[in-house]
C-alpha cells in the first residue's frame, strides 16, 4: 500500500503536512510502538491504561513513514492523519492493506456470555468433518489452514485477523466476538453472513456498567451482517427474545432456537442419562447421542446445528459429526480417578454458566458433589455473591479458592474469600487459598460415585504458582491421582 491510497481510505482524513513521498511504501501496520519496524504505519491508540500518542516518537524512532492519532499532533518528521476514531482507522487500513481476506469466505460470529467457545467449535468441527474448510478465532486458540496459533484476546483487531487471514484458503471463517471486541470495534468493517446470539446474563457489568449496554454491546455484531446474513438467536434467553424482536422489526430474518414448538430449531427432548437428545427442525425430528453433557450443551448444539444446515451441511451428516465431537479443552472435561471419584474441569466463570454447569453434575453424580472454584482478581466483583448462593445450593461442599489474582495480592484475595464465606457462605463452604492444596483436600475427601467439579479455569494455565507444581487443573488432578 502506498503513502498516498492511505489519504484516499481515510474519510476524516486531515494530514498535518503535504505527502513529501507519495510513492514510499508502507511496509506493515502496528498500533505498538515496540513492535514497529522501517516503514511501518503507526496507528496510535488512547487505550484504557496508556495513550498510544505518547509514544509516537519511539515508533518514528522504530521507522514508521507514517502515523494515524485522533489527537493534534504537530511538527512529527512524518505525515500525520488525525482521525474521529483509531480503533476504526485500524480495522478499516488493516481491510485495504491485506486486500480484504473475508470478502471471499462465509463469516459466521458468535457473540453471548457463555457458549461461544463451544458453539463456535462445534460448526468448525461440523464442517470441517463435510467438506468445509473453517478458520477459527476464538478464547481457546486460532485455526487457519488447519493451522492451530495460541491466542491472547477471544477476539483480537482485525489487524490480527486479516493478518492471519491473508492467504488463507478457508471457505468459512468462525469469529468468537466479545462485548469488549464490539466497544473497540475490533472487527469494524466485517461482513457477517452469519451472527449468532447464545445467552446474555450477568458478566462483565466492570467494563460495561449494566446489562442494558452490555446488551446494546452485543446487538452492534447485528448490525453487521450482510444484506442476505441471518441471524440465529436462542429466544429462550430473555435478552435473545428481545434481540429477535427488535431485529424481526427491522425485517432482519431470524432463525430462533428454543424449546418452544414455535422455534424455527427445537431442543424437543434431552435426558442425561443415556445422554440422548430430541431436536425438531421444521417437520423433521433429529436423535442424537451428543458427546457433551447438560442442557446448556444442547442449546450449543442447536445453534451450531442451525449454522451449518443453512451453510449447505445435510441434516445427518450434521447428527453424526455432532455425536463424534469431542468436546472443547477445560469445558467440562471428566476425569475418572484410581479413588472411583470423577472430576470435572470446566470453564464457567458466571453465574448463568455455574448453574447449568453444576446442574449437569449433579445429574451425573450418584454420591457427594464438591464444587471449587475461586474469583479473578479486578474482574466483576458483583457476581461473586451469586455465584457462591449457587454453589451452596447445588453442591455438597465448596470450596473458595485462589483463581488468576491479577493485580490483587494472595493476601487481599484471601480476605476477599474469608468474607465472602462469612456473608454468603453457608456450613459447607470452606477457604482453601492454595489451589493445589484446595483440589488435594477435594480428592481426599470423596471416593466412588462421588464427583468433584472445578470451575474458573478450564484448560487455562495457571497465573501464578502453587504448593504442586503443575499449570493447571488438568495436571494438578492428574499430578495427585498419582501421589
Ligand atoms: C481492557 C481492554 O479490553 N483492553 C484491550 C485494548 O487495549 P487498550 O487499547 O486499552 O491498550 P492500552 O494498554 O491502554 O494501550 C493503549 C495503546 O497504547 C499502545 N502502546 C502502549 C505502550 C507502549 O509502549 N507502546 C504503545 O504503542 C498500545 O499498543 C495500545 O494500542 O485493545 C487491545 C487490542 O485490541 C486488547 O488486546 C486489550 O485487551 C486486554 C488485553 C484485555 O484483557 N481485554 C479483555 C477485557 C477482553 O477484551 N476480553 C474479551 C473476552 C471477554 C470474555 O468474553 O470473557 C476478549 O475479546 O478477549
Ligand atoms: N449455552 C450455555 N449457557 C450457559 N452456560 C454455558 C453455555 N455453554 C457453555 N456454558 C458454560 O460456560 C462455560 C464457558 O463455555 P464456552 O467457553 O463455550 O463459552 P464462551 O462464551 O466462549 O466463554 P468465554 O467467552 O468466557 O470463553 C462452559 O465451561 C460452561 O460451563
Amino acid at each position: 500500500m502506498k503513502l498516498h491510497e492511505l489519504a484516499h481510505v481515510l474519510k476524516d482524513v486531515n494530514p498535518e503536512r503535504s505527502m513529501p513521498h507519495p510513492e514510499v511504501v508502507i511496509r506493515g501496520i502496528s498500533y505498538k510502538s515496540q513492535e514497529v519496524e522501517e516503514g511501518y504505519l503507526f496507528v496510535a491508540i488512547k487505550g484504557h491504561k496508556q495513550n498510544g500518542h505518547h509514544y509516537i516518537d519511539e515508533a518514528i524512532e522504530n521507522g514508521a513513514c507514517a502515523v494515524i492519532g485522533e489527537e493534534v499532533e504537530r511538527g512529527l518528521e512524518v505525515p500525520y492523519f488525525q482521525v474521529e476514531n483509531s480503533r476504526k482507522a485500524l480495522s478499516l487500513i488493516s481491510d485495504h492493506y491485506y486486500h480484504f481476506p473475508t470478502a471471499d469466505k462465509i463469516l459466521i460470529g458468535v457473540t453471548g456470555t457463555n457458549g461461544k467457545t463451544t458453539t463456535g467449535s462445534l460448526i468448525r468441527n461440523i464442517l470441517e468433518d463435510n467438506g468445509w474448510s473453517c478458520a477459527f478465532f476464538g478464547s481457546t486458540n486460532n485455526v487457519i489452514n488447519g493451522e492451530v496459533y495460541t491466542t491472547g484476546n477471544t477476539t483480537p483487531t482485525l489487524l490480527e485477523i486479516n493478518r492471519r487471514l491473508y492467504g488463507s484458503n478457508d471457505d468459512v471463517v468462525v469469529i468468537e466476538v466479545s462485548s469488549h471486541a464490539l466497544t473497540q470495534h475490533r472487527v469494524e468493517g466485517v461482513a457477517f453472513d452469519y451472527a449468532l446470539f447464545t445467552n446474555l446474563s450477568h458478566d462483565h457489568l466492570d467494563y460495561h456498567g449494566s446489562m442494558e449496554n452490555y446488551f446494546q454491546a452485543k446487538k452492534k455484531l447485528f448490525g453487521m451482517l450482510k444484506k442476505s446474513g441471518k441471524a440465529i438467536i436462542n429466544t429462550d434467553n430473555h435478552w435473545g427474545a428481545l434481540l429477535a424482536e427488535q431485529l424481526r422489526g427491522q425485517g432482519q430474518p431470524v432463525i430462533s432456537i428454543g424449546e418452544k414448538d414455535m422455534d424455527d430449531v427445537k431442543v424437543d427432548r434431552y435426558t442425561s442419562n443415556p445422554n440422548s437428545l430430541l431436536l425438531k427442525d421444521g417437520d423433521g425430528t433429529l436423535s442424537m447421542r451428543p458427546s457433551l453433557y447438560g442442557l446448556h450443551n444442547m442449546y450449543n448444539i442447536a445453534m451450531a446445528y442451525a449454522t451449518v444446515v443453512q451453510i449447505g451441511v445435510k441434516a445427518e451428516d450434521a447428527v453424526f459429526s455432532i455425536e463424534r465431537f469431542e468436546g472443547v479443552e477445560g469445558r467440562f472435561t471428566v476425569m475418572e480417578l484410581k479413588s472411583g471419584t470423577a472430576v470435572a474441569i470446566d470453564y464457567s466463570h458466571t453465574p448463568d454458566a455455574l448453574f447449568h454447569c453444576l446442574n449437569t453434575t449433579r445429574e451425573l453424580c450418584a454420591g457427594k458433589l464438591i464444587h471449587l472454584f475461586g474469583f479473578r482478581g479486578d474482574r466483576d466483583g458483583s457476581k461473586r455473591k451469586e455465584m457462591i448462593s449457587i454453589s451452596s445450593e447445588l453442591s455438597d461442599q465448596y470450596i473458595l479458592t485462589s483463581d488468576d489474582l491479577n493485580s490483587v495480592t494472595s493476601e487481599e484475595m484471601k480476605d476477599i474469600l474469608i468474607d465472602l464465606q462469612e456473608k454468603y457462605g453457608n456450613r459447607n463452604g470452606r477457604v482453601i487459598l492454595d489451589r493445589t492444596r484446595a483440589i488435594e483436600e477435594a480428592l481426599a475427601s470423596t471416593g466412588e460415585n462421588d464427583w468433584v467439579l472445578i470451575t474458573g479455569k478450564g484448560h487455562e494455565t495457571y497465573q501464578q504458582s502453587y504448593h504442586y507444581p503443575v499449570e493447571n487443573d488438568g495436571e494438578a488432578v492428574s499430578f495427585l491421582d498419582e501421589k
